[in-house]
């Protein structure tokens, strides 16, 4: 199986299955830097990303937003002085699907195209 970074997010119904606890434990394998949360009963990846000052997280936030444009699948993004939270889960099966693991993946892979 291809790289998680190198998949391409597939149209995501709201009758689409969200991951298994076997996939969940096989796909977080693949970005170890990300944090399985749940919040009001919905299951997303969280990473927080360190920055110099405001304006490269700033800069960083609208590459992300470039990639989910990309991929018409979006995150969550709080961006501050110095660092950038990401979050990504489905919002149409208010879950975790195969996308949100792929989107994450991509989301590191910013940080090495700089
Ligand atoms: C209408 C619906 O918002 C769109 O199909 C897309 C937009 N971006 C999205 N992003 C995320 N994370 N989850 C979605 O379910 C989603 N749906």
């Amino acid at each position: 199986m291809s790289d998680l970074k190198n998949q391409r997010c597939e149209a995501c119904r709201a009758d689409a299955p969200k991951v298994s606890d076997a996939e969940l434990a096989e796909l977080i394998r693949q970005i170890p830097d990300w944090t399985p949360v749940v919040r009001d009963g919905v299951m997303q990846l969280e990473r927080v990303f360190k920055f110099k000052n405001f304006k490269q997280a700033l800069a960083f936030t609208n590459q992300v937003a470039e990639i989910a444009e990309e991929e018409f699948h979006h995150p969550t993004l709080i961006t501050e002085w110095g660092q950038v939270t990401v979050v990504w889960w489905t919002h149409a099966i208010q879950g975790l699907h195969k996308n949100d693991f792929i989107m994450a993946a991509r989301t590191d892979a910013v940080l090495t195209t700089d």
